[in-house]
C-alpha cells in the first residue's frame, strides 16, 4: 500500500507543487492521475519512488517510510518500483534484449558488471518479459528500428523483468498515436489484472484515463480535488479539475473516440 499523509512538496525555487496530500493506494489498483499542466501530477508520482523528496508529511510504501531510506536502501527500494516515461528512456543503438538485460545490472557481480556478461537465468527472465508484452520476436532487433509503441513495450518489459510491485508511468502514451496508445494501455491493463501489479499513471488523455483506470485522482494547483471511481467522473467534476476547461477536453474526447 502507498500512503501519503499530509504531504507537501516545495521545490528549491519555492514553488509549492504539492499541498497537504492524503491518499491511500492499495496493492493492485490501477490509478490515473489527471489535471492541468503544472498541477503537480509528475511530482506526485515521482515522490513515490523518491525521485523527488517530499518537504513535509510522510510517504509510506508497504510499511516503509520512504523519506527515511538511505543510500543502498533507496536503490533496493526502487527495484520494487518500475518507472515508465514518455520518452521510453532506452538505449536505441543496441538490441531490444540488451535493453531489458540492463535492468539486471544492479544484481551483477563486479566482474560481470565489467564484462557485461549476463547469466542464462537473466536472459530467460528478459525473454519472458518480452513475451509478456508481445514482442519476443523483436528480441534481437535494434531499438532504433522499432516504432514508438514497440519501444514503449520494450520499456515496459525492462520494468517487468525487475519483478516490480508497483509501476509508475509518467505520461506513457503522450508521444504515441491513438491506435498505438490503445495497445500500450492494453498492456498496462493486462499487467495490472493478471500480475496484480499496481499501476499509477499520470496522463493527459482524459478519455483514456476514464476507460482504463478504476480510480481517478484529480490534481489542481498541487491539491487532490477529486478521488473516486472512474465511473463516477462527471463533466462537472472534470470542469472542476480542469478549472473550467472541461468543455474543450470533452470536445477532444468525442474526436478521439472516433479515431480510436
Ligand atoms: N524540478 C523542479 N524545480 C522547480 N519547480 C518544479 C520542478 N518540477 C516541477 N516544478 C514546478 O512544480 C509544479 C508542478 O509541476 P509538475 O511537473 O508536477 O506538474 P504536472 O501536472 O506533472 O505538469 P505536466 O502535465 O505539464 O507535466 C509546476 O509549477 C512546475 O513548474
Amino acid at each position: 500500500m502507498i500512503e501519503f499523509i499530509n504531504v507537501d512538496k516545495v521545490y528549491q525555487n519555492n514553488v509549492k507543487a504539492l499541498q497537504n496530500i492524503n491518499l491511500q493506494i492499495d496493492k493492485g489498483e490501477f490509478v490515473a492521475v489527471i489535471g492541468l499542466s503544472g498541477a503537480g501530477k509528475s511530482t506526485l508520482i515521482r515522490c513515490i519512488n523518491r525521485m523527488h523528496d517530499i518537504s513535509q508529511g510522510q510517504l509510506i510504501v508497504d510499511g516503509v517510510e520512504v523519506g527515511k531510506l538511505k543510500g543502498k536502501e533507496v536503490r533496493k527500494f526502487r527495484r520494487r518500483i518500475g518507472m515508465i516515461f514518455q520518452s521510453f528512456n532506452l538505449i536505441t543503438r543496441t538490441t531490444v534484449l540488451n535493453n531489458v538485460l540492463v535492468s539486471f545490472v544492479p544484481e551483477l557481480s563486479y566482474i560481470r558488471k565489467l564484462t557485461g556478461f549476463f547469466s542464462k537465468e537473466h536472459k530467460i527472465k528478459a525473454l519472458t518479459a518480452l513475451d509478456q508484452v508481445g514482442i519476443l520476436d523483436k528480441a534481437y532487433v535494434r531499438v532504433d528500428q522499432l516504432s514508438g509503441g514497440q519501444q514503449q513495450r520494450v520499456a515496459l518489459a525492462r520494468t517487468l523483468a525487475q519483478n516490480p510491485d508497483i509501476i509508475l508511468a509518467d505520461e506513457p502514451i503522450a508521444s504515441l498515436d491513438p491506435v498505438t496508445s490503445k495497445q500500450v494501455m492494453d498492456d498496462f491493463q493486462r499487467i495490472n489484472r493478471e500480475m496484480g501489479i499496481s499501476v499509477i499513471m499520470n496522463i493527459h488523455h482524459v478519455e483514456v484515463a476514464l476507460e482504463y483506470a478504476e480510480r481517478i485522482i484529480g490534481v489542481r494547483e498541487g491539491q487532490v480535488v477529486f478521488d473516486g471511481k472512474a465511473a463516477e467522473v462527471t463533466a462537472e467534476i472534470l470542469d472542476y479539475i480542469y478549472k473550467g476547461k472541461a468543455e474543450e477536453i470533452l470536445e477532444n474526447l468525442e474526436g478521439e473516440e472516433a479515431y480510436v
